[in-house]
């Protein structure tokens, strides 16, 4: 008998929509599936400030040898820059190293907090999250639990449920946070709100993890998305953070990221840095260099630091125009929904609250395909297919 005759056939992954949007010949056909910008002809977009930054790193000839451990160091000091702020207190008792983009940076967060946590091995993620978080974390050795997050009812944050699941949970509770454009709901606390989740954190004598895969992505406003991290650094959390370079500047396949942990103090910061390489060094040695040179470039560059802030910003204002046509499309169609959450939503997805038959009508019979939980890329609508789209939507929900 085979020897791999007992491995089960696994379910598609996320990037299954794909495959079937290609394999449709429709030349209407609409792809909100995965989470990767296009600009409005349907295209990937590979941002200015991006090519300009790769050719300076081609033209200078650099060699191919290994980074160290922790990757390109002009990169991961540019990174926590851009996380934490030029002026924050956690700039000199940071443990950082370069990560296989945002999932790379989740797993090695996941498999530190599995080695080293004091408290119970545990992970709270919102409910929904990101499809690949759980697998993530168990796969890192932590168990996965839930906490609330999505009001299904309103479209909104369950904001009481969430500040219950914090107060529920054990003290001293690993809580994942995405720090701005909530993968799958676009939902993202306000400020305000966030002041409170501190504070219900702070009570708890909780862990914060953020994975912050959109900053700059989400507003438009690299501070403004940072705002969460940032607020809970003030407040003294020595948090966690997995950062992605994929979205905001568009590094997607270069695999860009970075993993990065605020200790009490340089002493800490040592001995956690010291850990943290002996974790990656038998799980890839070292990271690929190309998209750390190139994001290194944009950061440390005055000039293309600049344009690449324009182009994020351009990425966030076209997602926002489309969300603002949907809805106007579906208002003008009659629907009698209440669409706001479309434009009130925020970042790649909008979770526009259709249900999973319904998601399968808008694939079968429309040719517009997305993940069965009803999110959909914004970044897939472009001023062609808005039309089409919002007709595919009234016809399946009114
Ligand atoms: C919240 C969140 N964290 C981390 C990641 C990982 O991104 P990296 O590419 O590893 O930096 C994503 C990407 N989610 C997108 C992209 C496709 C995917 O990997 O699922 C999505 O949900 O469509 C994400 O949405």
């Amino acid at each position: 008998v085979s020897t791999w005759a007992n491995v089960p056939q696994g379910p598609p992954a996320i990037l299954g929509i794909t495959e079937a949007f290609k394999a449709d010949s429709f030349e209407k056909k609409i792809n909100l599936g995965v989470g990767a910008y296009r600009d409005d002809k349907g295209k990937p977009y590979v941002l200015p400030s991006v090519r300009k930054a790769e050719e300076k790193v081609i033209a200078s000839r650099l060699n191919k040898e290994y980074a160290g451990i922790t990757g390109v160091p002009e990169f991961t000091k540019a990174a926590a820059v851009l996380a934490y702020g030029k002026d924050s207190s956690a700039l000199d008792r940071l443990a950082i190293t370069q990560s296989i983009s945002g999932t790379g940076a989740l797993r090695i967060g996941g498999a530190f907090l599995a080695r080293f946590y004091p408290g119970s091995k545990t992970i709270y993620i919102p409910t929904p999250s990101w499809a690949n978080h759980a697998a993530v974390f168990k796969d890192s050795g932590l168990q996965v639990e839930k906490y609330a997050y999505y009001n299904k009812d309103t479209i909104g944050l369950d904001f009481e449920g969430m500040i219950a699941d914090i107060n529920k949970a054990p003290n001293g509770s690993i809580f994942l946070f995405h720090a701005c454009a909530h993968n799958p709901t676009g939902v993202d606390p306000t400020q305000e709100q966030w002041k409170e989740i501190e504070a219900a954190v702070k009570a708890k004598g909780h862990f914060a993890f953020f994975d912050m895969a959109y900053q700059g992505f989400a507003s438009g406003d690299i501070h403004r998305d940072a705002f969460a991290v940032r607020y809970f650094v003030e407040r003294g959390h020595n948090i966690c953070l997995a950062q992605s370079f994929a979205k905001n500047m568009g590094l997607y396949g270069e695999r860009t990221g970075a993993f990065s942990m605020v200790c009490a103090d340089a002493e800490e910061r040592k001995r956690v840095d010291s850990q943290i390489k002996i974790l990656v060094r038998p799980m890839y040695s070292n990271p690929p260099i190309h998209g750390a040179r190139i994001a290194a470039e944009i950061l440390n560059t005055p000039a293309l630091y600049d344009q690449w802030l324009v182009e994020v910003k351009e990425m966030a204002d076209r997602i926002i125009t489309m969300r603002a046509l949907l809805k106007e499309n579906l208002e003008k169609l009659g629907s009698k929904h209440d669409w706001s959450h479309i434009t009130s939503q925020i970042g790649m997805f909008a979770y526009t609250g259709l249900t999973p038959e319904q998601m399968d009508k808008l694939m079968k019979e429309h040719s517009v395909y997305a993940t069965r939980d009803g999110r959909i890329s914004v970044a897939g609508i472009t001023t062609d297919n808005v039309g089409r789209l919002a007709e595919a939507i009234f016809k399946v929900k009114g």
